[in-house]
């Protein structure tokens, strides 16, 4: 099962619950029984699922709730913490200092994605200020130093590794050295995937950590690997101090549960998921919003980053700029469209709301809307820079509407759509206008400024329809109150 379905069965459970007009005993059963179900389904380990619900039993006692008392409330709360427990091993992971040397090795079975990640957290860190190089010490598969090149190319990550020499402990006993010399804070081992049979493997790896001295050992586990997950995981910790999982493969027909087991095996927490094959496919893990989500109760704070992205905060200041004066050009819509299209798929965005579910929303329907925007984005390639910048409606003449339909391939209506598209939007943003723009990178302030009716405004109006409109837009800021940061994002929280 998926994550998306077993977020959707839980759902359900907890909604045939309350839609009973009575809870008791059985009625407690039926629905802890149905998340058992949800929860085996999704691979998560028979003894991890049982103490659950023992745990939810001994929480949940009927008896004692005085009448009045919302038992569904008590029932999702307990269920949220007890998957939060699954999930939070109660201790941080080792985190890296900028400007401070730290070595963190990536281990993992064979093709469970290590490389690709140590990449990507390379990247990751790279972005956010860090020096980070890469050492390639997987001498067993063939061709795994010209991956980890090709990959650290592209992101202009330095690397180091050896077509000739086969010993992997002394390549990462060289690599990281070198790269302490020359002062990168953030060294990063790749190391050879095996499976927990190969002894001989797994004794190498532990001398390449003996070697390296790494401050964190980071196990990469595919999401799909099913109940394995916990002995693998296991097998694992007990060759080298595992301190942090990251669970990979997201994107797929994923069954996320392994990774609940293999934070139970391991006693580390998840830090990082991969959600694609690329690069910035990459995100932060954490726990309560991705229960929260698995519960359908939704996930605000990676909502609000999904807004950002399409409304790009403190990255495009001179947009932001532009909006405020009032100049929405078509060049902006295309930047925008470039944006959403970056954003992945809507009923990913949608998921994250308080009660949706990825599944709510029908596939065929995102499929439509992407092709759409690529549709209106071909047709404004065949539009000149004139166009592209101007404010003044009246110069899309009708020639120039021929020019650019014959210019893209598409019918002339087709484009008096999408000028009509970028009108509607024009409208849109021209509410925004006297927007405060913070200086550069100070995106609270910029939220700050936002309320409610600047939300509403440039929500997709079939979005702020599923939220309830203006009564629920304002509900769902609310809702984020009991964070102060959170609170900060919108105003009259400090
Ligand atoms: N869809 C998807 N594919 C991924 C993700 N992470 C890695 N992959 C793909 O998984 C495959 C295996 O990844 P590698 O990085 O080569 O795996 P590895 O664990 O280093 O393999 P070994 O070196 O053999 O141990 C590649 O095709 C990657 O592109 C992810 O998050 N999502």
């Amino acid at each position: 099962m998926v994550l998306a379905e077993l977020g959707g069965s839980i759902s359900r459970a907890l909604q045939q619950m309350s839609n009973a007009t009575v809870i008791d005993e059985k009625v407690l059963n039926e629905c802890l029984n149905e998340i058992t179900r949800a929860l085996l389904q999704s691979d998560v380990q028979f003894k991890l699922v049982r103490d659950m619900q023992t745990n939810i039993k001994k929480i949940v006692n009927l008896d004692d709730l005085a009448a009045g008392h919302n038992k569904r409330k008590i029932i999702q709360q307990a269920i949220f913490n007890e998957l939060c427990k699954m999930l939070d091993p109660g201790k941080p992971s080792f985190i890296p200092k900028k400007g401070k040397t730290s070595v963190v090795m990536f281990v993992g079975l064979q093709g469970s994605g290590k490389t690709t990640t140590c990449t990507k957290y390379a990247y990751y860190h790279q972005k956010k200020g860090w020096r980070p190089a890469l050492v390639c010490a997987d001498t067993f598969r063939a061709g795994a130093f010209d991956q980890l090149k090709q990959n650290a190319t592209k992101a202009k990550i330095p690397f180091y590794g050896s077509y000739t020499e086969s010993d992997p402990v002394k390549i990462a006993a060289e690599g990281v050295e070198r790269f302490k010399e020359e002062n990168y804070d953030l060294i990063i081992v790749d190391t050879s995937g095996r499976h927990k049979q190969e002894a001989a493997l797994f004794e190498e790896m532990r001398q390449v950590s003996e070697a390296t001295k790494p401050d964190l050992v980071i196990f990469v586990m595919d999401s799909s690997i099913g109940q394995a997950a916990f002995d693998q995981a296991q097998a694992f910790k007990q060759s080298v101090s595992v301190g942090a999982v990251i669970v990979t493969k997201m994107d797929g027909h994923a069954k996320g549960g392994g990774a609940l087991s293999a934070v139970a095996a391991t006693k580390s927490p998840v830090i990082f998921i991969g959600t694609g094959e690329h690069m910035d496919e990459f995100e932060v893990f954490d726990v309560k919003p991705f229960v929260s989500r698995l519960l359908g109760m939704g996930d605000l704070s990676a909502f609000m980053d999904k807004i950002h992205e399409v409304v790009p905060m403190d990255q495009q200041p001179e947009l932001l700029q532009k909006l405020s004066d009032g100049h929405f050009t078509l060049r902006i819509m295309y930047e925008q469209f470039q944006s959403i299209l970056k954003m992945g798929p809507i009923s990913q965005v949608f998921s994250m709301l308080p009660g949706f579910r990825a599944e709510l929303m029908p596939k065929g329907h995102e499929k439509e809307s992407s092709a759409k925007i690529k549709r209106y984005m071909t047709m404004m390639d065949s539009m000149t820079n004139e166009e592209l910048d101007s404010t003044n409606p009246k110069l899309m003449n009708e020639s120039r509407m021929m020019r650019i339909a014959r210019g893209s391939g598409r019918l002339v209506r087709e484009v008096m759509d999408m000028l009509e598209e970028y009108k509607r939007l024009a409208k849109v943003w021209s509410k925004m206008k006297g927007l405060k723009i913070p200086k550069k990178g100070d995106m609270n302030a910029l939220s700050r400024n936002m309320n409610a009716q600047h939300m509403s405004k440039v929500l997709p109006p079939q979005m702020l329809k599923q939220i309830g409109g203006m009564g629920g837009l304002q509900s769902l800021m609310k809702q984020m109150g009991s964070t102060k940061d959170m609170m900060g994002m919108f105003g009259g929280g400090d």
